[in-house]
């Protein structure tokens, strides 16, 4: 398995940019100023993999976000607490509560134990976290080690808000306030659609806890005063958030699905726990939801629509890597996106991002060669601001705004390109500039080199060194005037899948054509 370096240019704990940071609220479905609870603290909780097969692409579109995030609120001088989860037991093949336990599913289809399952793909999960240079959570929490709370949640709340069925402990989503306003209002319609279960008091009610069905050992169970069973996965984030930040915390994420009926789900536990066990017991703060923020990212899709695991058919990190694609060229495609915009992943979009990221890494590494001095390697952005060049001036303020308007990632980007290209500029003003950039995008380009981003195509059929040997034979043809011997050296190429490009003016000879 390759691995990527990455880097994360620090910057200076006192530097405050001047826009104030906006950002879309799902809660409110609008943009609105952003304040942490506590002062210069952001708290934030990420649901994290199902991990009983590989992240694909829209997964990790998720934690691009969250990363975007994390180092905007970085940028704004906050300190940050970031949470993300590791589920390995009970999200159901539905979010709501039908079917299987997709951890489950997939060891009998596999015949390997859960916790091996849950082992290698959490494993595989935070090597793409590494590679698309996202900055580790402060905490990796996973669920099978909250069961022990996620009881005593239930007991506490169940009196109040839970009734028992054989199946399980439901949640009576009509004891709390507003159910389903985070989705935009109850949608007992679509619960109903899904699998009924006998005896649930309303579509819309959840299960807690599932108890195993009589005569079934299932591989992942506790004791529970319901009996045996596993927690439900609702119930999980909400404990783990609870356990970690605590409640009310700044900002929860997740994708868009999430805001349909599991951030719902949470919302309501979050409720009923806070008005029968908060700090005022009994009264219920209006609009306690847990956290302030709810955020949500939007589908990364293909010609199919949602990319899924469930769905099948997707692409992951691993096979675009293996295709000869750098990593963080997926990081870019994902900035050139809005986080609340549909994305749509083809081969022709990853291989243009793969370009601009060439184009970028080359840029850096010119002024680099360029430089005087290393004063980029730590950028401060006070010192920056105070002692600018009149041209970098108005890209900081651009930038600042850009990112600061709820992550708009792609009015960023072009002002990054725009201060490498700027002309008449000292060269280490420009790095330090662009270093502080990086620091909110996360592109690692201070340290990408064209060399690190020319990745070998697993089925790649010729390697590198023969490739250029190849060129150089052909580029001595040439000067020799035998166009025919050059004619056919370069058809080989061809052949081979080596893309032979003349007078790209990124002075990129060759690529591997893309599977
Ligand atoms: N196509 C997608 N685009 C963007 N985000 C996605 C996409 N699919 C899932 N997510 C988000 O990825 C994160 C991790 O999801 P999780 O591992 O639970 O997925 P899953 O439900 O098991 O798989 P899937 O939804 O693909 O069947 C969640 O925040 C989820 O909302
Ligand atoms: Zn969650």
């Amino acid at each position: 398995m390759r691995r990527f370096a990455s880097s994360l240019c620090a910057m200076s704990d006192d530097q405050h940019i001047a826009a104030p940071l906006r950002l879309f609220n799902s809660l409110t479905r609008t943009i609105e100023p952003f304040a942490p609870i506590e002062d210069n603290h952001a708290r934030v909780y990420s649901c994290g993999p199902t991990v009983y097969n590989y992240a694909h692409l829209g997964n990790l579109r998720a934690y691009v976000f969250t990363d975007t995030l994390r180092r905007t609120l970085l940028w704004k001088g906050l300190s940050v607490t970031h949470i993300i989860n590791i589920t390995d037991v009970g999200h159901l093949t539905s979010d709501a509560d039908a079917g299987d336990d997709k951890m489950e599913a997939a060891a009998r289809a596999s015949a390997k134990s859960i916790w091996d399952i849950a082992a290698h793909y959490t494993q595989a999960f935070k090597q793409n976290i590494a590679d698309l240079n996202i900055i580790a959570p402060s905490e990796w929490t996973v669920a099978t080690d909250y069961v022990p709370q996620m009881i005593a949640f239930a007991e506490r709340i169940a009196p109040a808000h839970c009734y028992e069925l054989d199946s399980g402990l439901y949640f009576d989503s009509a004891t709390v306030p507003d159910y389903g306003a985070l989705a935009g209002g109850r949608d007992d319609a679509a619960h109903a659609r899904i699998d009924p279960v006998a005896g649930k008091r309303n579509p819309s009610d959840f299960a807690i806890w599932r108890k195993s069905p009589p005569g079934e050992q299932r591989q992942m169970e506790w004791d529970s005063p319901w009996g045996k069973g596993a927690p439900g996965w609702h119930l999980e984030c909400s404990v783990m958030s609870q356990a970690r930040l605590g409640h009310p915390f700044d900002i929860h994420t997740g994708g868009i699905d999430h805001r349909e009926i599991h951030h719902p789900n949470e919302i309501a536990q979050n409720q009923a726990f806070h008005a029968c066990c908060g700090p005022d017991v009994g009264a219920a703060e209006a609009g306690f939801t847990g956290a302030r923020w709810w955020m949500h990212n939007n589908f990364l899709v293909d010609r199919s629509g949602k990319m899924s695991k469930s769905k099948g058919g997707f692409t992951t990190l691993f096979s675009l890597i293996d295709a000869g694609v750098h990593p963080l060229a997926y990081r870019l495609l994902c900035l050139g996106a809005h986080y609340r915009s549909e994305l749509e992943f083809s081969a022709e979009g990853v291989g243009a991002a793969l370009t601009r990221l060439k184009r970028l890494v080359m840029g850096v590494e010119g002024l680099k060669a360029r430089s005087e001095g290393v004063t980029w390697q730590s950028p401060r952005l006070d010192y920056l601001r105070a002692n600018m060049h009149p041209k970098l001036a108005p890209l900081l303020e651009q930038f600042d705004a850009a990112i600061s308007d709820d992550l708009m990632t792609p009015r960023a980007l072009p002002l990054l390109e725009e201060a490498i290209a700027l002309k008449k500029v000292p060269v280490d003003e420009k790095l330090c500039l662009i270093a502080a950039f990086d620091a909110a995008l996360g592109l690692n380009l201070m340290t990408l080199t064209r060399a690190d981003l020319r990745l070998q195509p697993r089925d790649a059929q010729i390697a590198p060194e023969e490739i250029e040997a190849e060129l150089e034979r052909r580029a001595a043809a040439r000067a020799d005037k035998d166009f025919a011997l050059s004619d056919e050296i370069r058809d080989a190429l061809i052949a081979r899948g080596v893309d032979v490009m003349d007078g790209d003016p990124l002075r990129w000879d060759w690529r591997l054509t893309l599977a």
